[in-house]
Parts: structure tokens; sequence; C-alpha cells
């Protein structure tokens, strides 16, 4: 367990504190371990330097020298020190603790080496602690962001993600393997800050280099967690622990599946396993990676900590609502509206809907709008009769024919726009066998075969075959079957004994409106399989003329494409990734899991959430439809127990609500406390609501450093951003659907009976927001929410 560990592990650290070293002294330990951290620190930075040197004498040296190779070899070389120098002034500029652990271990069972330079035993030699419990140490690894060598091959940094640096979070007083002390160290730029140590073996006198091994600190996981939190997201890479790094250096073989409450580190857990499967498997894994996010603002909250990682472009961030390309959908529908969209019912709606559409009048777009009026008999578009001149004939196919050869065309479950050309050859052979041509040469099918390839040629060589064709099977788009949706009348025939015609009335109301919302996206997804995208002929590379001239063509070597710009490439060309990680997968509807499935039908996947946030309203339609996206893959299951986010006094008030929203469910134990109980303010009679928030609000800015987040019902979110203007930008108003993932230093939590009344799922709504504050929480409430004397509202009472 991470809290008994993080307990154990501080108390004997601060035990061996207090014993070793006595008041100022303390200091000067302190001062000492942070001065031999600093030389290492400068040790790896003047490796660093030297190996960019190295580089830029590689390739000056062979550009002197004419020995310039292909060109392909130069650009690697180019490459090389161009990578050097941006890792150089990433380590100076950006990585604040590029190095942050060390783990001082015992001498290890074999002697064997891994790759990185490390022994890779896991267990202790017998004879590494001596009967009067004192040790020897026999290794000492610095842990980072990246991996340096030396130049004799020994490890002066091991990579995070490296094996050997898995004893660094794995590590615990109650099976510690072979590390004595595990050691967080501090540092900003070139300048080591502060180092911070945990013993893992509290009973053992163990000494270094013939020195005892000093003990510095307590608590690098609360030094953490008690910093003031900005508008992003930050790695947790120093102090990850067992349970979560179990997770992230989880094989990534089929379905890896975490569920655990709010604030155990489900989003941190799934940022460092991307970079942690591009670490293991770089070449499946580059720009292969999908992160499906809820919502834009959780996706800006957390884009900066893979970068941060050192993995720059290589992960696919996406918020649900920006899956299709080209599309960010950012309104939401209101509760009942979201509740027909996303139910997987919509499915039969919108196969009725992609191939009832090709009977619409005109669907190309005018002035950017699309025109769906009433449908006249014989609407301008949709030809009722097909009128040819073929072999000195006029051949005609009536409504009742036509009618008949669509039926036939679309039996089945092809994509509509894959089906023109059987609905061009259906069309020629009705009209062939008006000509009178078809029986004239029984005995020769040659002759027959040419005459009917002539006749096939006279006709879709006429104007009006093409005009018709187009017209009555035109390509249709996503976007125009959806608009389509917008006719109530239309919608009701497609929704014949599947939705009621309330559902009809308010689903077609809301596809009349102009911007997409974040349930459209999964529409459009469905609506572009059914209709498929027909094959375009390629456009061929345009050659230079003067190079076929010459011929030089041939003989120039083509410039090669950097690493770079093949990843960006193949994410702009990808539709399905390698690995796809869902980030709060209980709130997928079933609709969107089909679209997030789609993506990942050959990938792996790693999925994590909590059901008692879900703000899905059918929590089994969701989970039916997850298991068919994931299909039968096996599944791996892990659950993260601790809340590192919430401290215990606001965890405890949450677990109320959470007590009425999932009975029986258990919440995470927050693991730490901080003696300020949530406050609970109350609207006096005739009281703005307002003045109230902006007052609160005002209030927690002047006692906390970092943000401070306003969640109110969905219906008020413009209101509450007009109420919190002026206030800057530490402050934000949120919807409570919108407040998802995100945290807060205090949050203001605004009426939770408004919150709760909302929608179905309303009271896990409120659960998620009453979890968002790092460090202090207000809840005004209104009438509505019957506060008590103490101005606790009714949801929120034992
Ligand atoms: N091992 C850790 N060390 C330091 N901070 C941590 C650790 N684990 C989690 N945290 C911090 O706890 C907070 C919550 O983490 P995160 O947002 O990943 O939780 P979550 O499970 O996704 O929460 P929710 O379900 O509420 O969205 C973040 O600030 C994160 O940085």
């Amino acid at each position: 367990m991470p809290s008994a560990r993080q307990k154990g592990a501080s108390v004997a650290a601060q035990d061996a504190a207090v014993e070793s070293v006595v008041g100022s002294a303390a200091d000067t330990v302190r001062d000492r371990e942070i001065g031999v951290e600093q030389e290492h620190l400068d040790q790896v930075y003047r490796r660093l330097e030297e190996k960019i040197h190295e580089a830029e004498f590689l390739m000056n040296d062979a550009a002197k020298r004419g020995q310039v190779g292909t060109p392909g070899a130069l650009a690697e070389r180019d490459a090389q020190v161009f990578r050097a120098g941006v890792h150089l002034n990433r380590l100076n500029n950006e990585f604040e603790d590029f190095l942050f652990g060390r783990i001082d271990l015992l001498h290890g069972k074999d002697g064997r080496k891994g790759p990185d330079g490390a022994f890779t035993s896991v267990e202790p030699a017998d004879d590494a602690v001596r009967p009067d419990n004192t040790a020897e140490i026999g290794e000492t690894l610095h842990i980072g962001r990246i991996g340096v060598l030396d130049s004799d091959y020994a490890p002066l940094v091991i990579d995070w993600r490296a094996p050997a640096a898995a004893p660094f979070y794995r590590s615990t007083p109650v099976d510690p393997g072979r590390v004595v002390r595990r050691r967080v160290i501090r540092s900003k730029g070139r300048k080591v800050l502060g180092v911070e140590d945990d013993l893992m073996r509290p009973e053992l006198t163990a000494t270094l280099n013939g020195q005892t091994l000093p003990v510095v600190g307590d608590g690098a996981l609360m030094a953490a967690l008690g910093q003031a939190r900005s508008h992003t997201m930050r790695d947790i890479v120093a102090s990850i622990q067992a349970e979560q790094d179990l997770v992230i250096r989880a094989p990534a073989a089929s379905v890896t599946y975490v569920e655990g409450g709010p604030g155990t580190g489900k989003t941190a857990v799934a940022l460092h396993r991307a970079a942690y499967l591009l670490y293991q498997d770089r070449r499946r894994y580059a720009g292969g990676i999908l992160i499906v996010s809820p919502t834009p603002l959780l996706v800006a909250y957390t884009e900066g900590v893979l970068p941060s990682l050192g993995e720059e472009g290589q992960v696919a961030i996406r918020a649900v609502g920006s899956l299709v390309d080209g599309v960010e959908a950012t309104v939401y529908d209101e509760p009942a509206v979201a509740r027909v969209k996303g139910s997987s019912r919509m499915l039969k709606v919108l196969r009725n809907a992609a191939r009832g559409a090709l009977e619409m009048p005109d669907t190309t777009p005018r002035n950017g709008q699309l025109s769906f009026g009433e449908e006249p008999a014989a609407a301008p578009g949709t030809p009722s009769q097909l009128r040819v001149v073929a072999f000195g004939r006029r051949l005609e196919l009536e409504a009742d024919e036509l009618r008949r050869i669509r039926h036939n065309v679309l039996g089945g479950s092809a994509p509509v726009n894959l089906l023109r050309p059987r609905a061009r050859r259906l069309l020629l052979d009705a009209l062939y066998a008006k000509s009178g041509a078809a029986g004239r040469h029984p005995g020769d099918p040659e002759l027959a075969a040419e005459l009917r390839s002539s006749f096939d040629e006279d006709v879709t060589g006429e104007d009006s075959f093409i005009a018709f064709l187009d017209a009555w099977w035109p390509e249709l788009t996503p976007r125009a079957v959806l608009a389509a949706m917008g006719d109530e009348r239309r919608l009701g025939r497609w929704a014949r004994r599947v939705l009621n015609p309330g559902e009809v009335r308010r689903l077609a109301r809301s596809l009349r409106r102009d911007a997409l919302s974040v349930h459209d996206v999964a529409l459009l997804d469905e609506l572009s399989t059914l209709l498929g995208t027909p094959a375009r002929p390629r456009k061929r590379r345009e050659l230079d003329p003067l190079d076929q001239l010459t011929g030089l063509e041939e003989l120039m070597p083509q410039r090669e494409e950097t690493q770079r710009e093949r990843a960006e490439r193949l994410a702009a060309e990808r539709t399905e990734y390698a690995h796809v990680i869902v980030d709060e997968a209980q709130d997928l509807t079933p609709m969107q899991w089909r679209m997030v499935g789609r993506r990942g039908r050959h990938a792996t996947w790693t999925v994590v959430g909590d059901p008692a946030q879900s703000s899905w309203s059918s929590p089994e339609e969701a989970a039916e439809a997850r298991d068919e996206a994931l299909g039968s893959r096996p599944r791996r299951r892990f659950e993260l127990t601790v809340n590192y986010r919430n401290p215990a006094e606001i965890a405890e008030l949450a677990a109320t609500v959470l007590h009425l929203a999932m009975p029986g469910m258990r919440s995470p134990s927050a693991v730490r406390s901080t003696g300020v109980r949530p406050r609970f303010a109350v609207l006096p009679d005739g009281g703005d609501l307002a003045d109230a928030v902006r007052a609160e609000a005002e209030r927690l800015l002047e006692q906390v450093d970092g943000t401070v987040g306003v969640v109110v019902a969905m219906n008020r979110r413009e209101q509450a951003a007009r109420w919190l203007a002026g206030l800057g930008e530490r402050v934000v108003a949120l919807g409570s659907l919108e407040a998802k993932g995100l945290e807060y230093d205090a949050t203001v939590v605004v009426s939770p009976a408004e919150i709760a009344d909302e929608s179905p799922a309303g009271l896990r709504v409120l659960y998620v927001a009453l979890t968002r504050a790092t460090q202090q929480l207000t809840v005004v409430s209104g009438r509505r929410d019957q506060p008590d004397a103490q101005g606790v509202p009714e949801l929120l009472r034992d």
C-alpha cells in the first residue's frame, strides 16, 4: 500500500534523521548532501556537452575531408548534432528537475549488468547484510528524465523508464529489494536545490565508501502535493507511487484496465504510461498512441506533461469532441438530447438516414447553409424519371422502375457512397433491356458483349445521364445527412419504432442548430462509416519539366524526410493507432465507444476511469458498448486506492455524496490532511448569487497562491463567467461537465442541488465537482439546497 509505505518510509526517515543529525547539524548534513548531488549533476552536464562536441566534430571533420558520403549520412550527422543541441537546450531551460532521483542499493545476487550499465539483480546477495545488521552500499544509481552514459559506458543517469529505475518507484519498507535509501533530488536548471530521503531498510546501518549513509528530510511526496496548482498539469516522475508504477509499466498486451476514485492519479498514470510505451518500443509506438480525453479543457491541462517527459509530438491527445478531423465541438446538448444521441439506439436511425438521405431534395450547400424545407412531390435534384437517347432510340425509366433499382442496389449493408457504381450498372442494364438490342446476337457472345459495351459508352457519355446520376445518387457527406435529420418529419420516418415523438422533436431541433455538439461528433463518425468515401484517383506527383529535359531527376537523390516530418505525416494520415488510452472512460457513451473503437481495431489499450464519476445516464449500456469496442481481448485489471489530490477534510464531504450516488462504493483514502474544513456559504433571502459567488472567489484568491475554480450547473456557465469578470486569470468559471479531470487550489461549488438535478447522473456529476480542490472548498447554497443552520445543504449532510 503506498500510503502505508509512504508513512512507514517517512517516519523511518524522520527517526533516522533525528538520530543522526540534530538541530543546525541537520542543515550541515543537508548542505553537504546537496553538494554531493550538485557534483554529480555537474558531471552529467559536462558529459552532455562533450557528446555535443563529439557530434559537431564528426560532422565538421567529414565535411573538411570531403568525405561527405551519401546525403543521407550527412543528414543523419546533422540530425545528431541538432538533437544533441535541442537536448542540452531543454535540459537547461525546460526540465526543471532533469535529475530527480537516486537509489543506493545493496550488492545483488549476481554480477550481471543490463544494457543501461546497471546491475540487473532485484534481490540482494545472501551476504549483503552482515549478521550485525550492517551493510555496504554496492551500487548507486541516479534516475532522470533521460539516460546518460559516461565515456566508459557507466550509467551517469538512468532513464526513469528503464528496468533499473523500477526499484526507485517499487521499493517499499515491506518489500525493499536491494534498496536501502531512496532519494528525491530537487533541482532547477543546473542547480540542485534540495534532497529528501526515505529509508527502505531503516533497521540497517549502511555505509557508503566507509561513511554512514546520511538521511535527509521527510516527505518528497507531501512537498509535491502541497504545491500551488497552475492551469497546466505537472508530471509526477519524481514521486510515482508503487501501485501507480505497476500500471505505468504493465506490458502493453490487450487491455490494461484501471479503476480508481478521484485524485488517485489515473490521468497522471495514463500520461506516464504513454511515455513508458514509447521508451519500450519506439518503432511501434512513435506517432501511434492516441489519448482520448473528455474535454478540450482537460487536453489543454494535460498536454504539457509528455513534453516535460522528453516526448514531444509523438502522442495525439484529443478531446472526444475533436476525434473527427476538421471538427472541434465544444457545445453540450441538454441532458435529454445527449441521452438520445449517445445511445446505441441511434445506430438504427443513422442507418436509415444514410440510405434515406439519397431521396432527399437537394443536398448541396447553398451559401454555407443546407436547404431542407418541405418536400415537394418532385423536388429539384431528385429526378423521378431518366431519359436518354442511345442507338438512335429514346429510352426512359419511370419513377417505379427507378425506385425498384434503388431498392435493389441498397440491399445489404455496403456503404452508400460506394454503391454508386452498382447503381450505375443496374441503370444501364435496365436501359439496355429496353433498347431492344439485348437479344440481337444470341449465338455470338463476343459480338453481344461488344454491342453492350458500345451501348454503355453511348449512354454514359451523355450529359443527361451524368447529370441524372449525380442527382439521383449523389455523394453524401456525413454533415449533409446529419443536417437532413434536422427535419422532424423526415427524422420521424427514419426513427420509426426506435425513438418516441418527443425524442424525435428534441433531436431534430438540436440538429437544426448551426454548431455541432460534442455528441454530434460520434454521429458524424458513424455516418462516415455508413456512407463510405469513394476512392479518388491519386494525384501524380508533378515533375519539374526541367528535370525531365536533362534527366537530372533520376540522378538527384530525393530529399530525405526528417523524423519529425515523418511523424507528422503519419499522424495526419493515421486513422488507426497502435495503442489507445482512454481517460475518464466512464463518460463515453455507446456511440462514442464505437467511434473510439474504430481508431484502435488492432491496438492494445489502456482504459482508465471511475464509475462513480460517470456523467452518462445508463452506465450499463455504456459498459456494453465498451465491451464491444474492446472485443474479446483479455483485460488486466488494476485499482488505484489513494487520493493524492483532496485533503481528507474535502474527501470526507465528497464521500457523503458518493454514498447517495453509488451506495456501497468505497472512496479512496486521502493521503494528507490540511486541517482546513470546507466552508459553507448561504445566499440570504433575496440575496444575489452573483455577489455571493464573487465574494467567495475573491476570498479564496487571497488564501491560495494558485488557481480557483468556480463550478456551476451547465446552464449557468456563461452567467458565471460574467460574475467573475475582472478577477484575473487565476480564477475560472466551469460548467459541471467541464470540471471533469481538472483541479484547482480552491473551488467554489455553486448550488449542489442545481447540479444534482441537471440530469439522471447529476449526483455523480456533483461528486466530480466536489473533488476538484487540492486545498480549500467553499459550497454556496441557495434556498433550493435547503441548508441547515450551519449552512450545510441537504445533499451534503451525513
Ligand atoms: N505519485 C504522485 N506524486 C505526486 N503527485 C501525484 C501523484 N499521483 C497523483 N498526483 C497528483 O494528484 C492529482 C490527481 O491526479 P490525477 O488528476 O491524475 O487523478 P485522477 O485519478 O485522474 O483524478 P480524477 O478521477 O478526479 O480526474 C494531480 O495533481 C497529480 O499530479
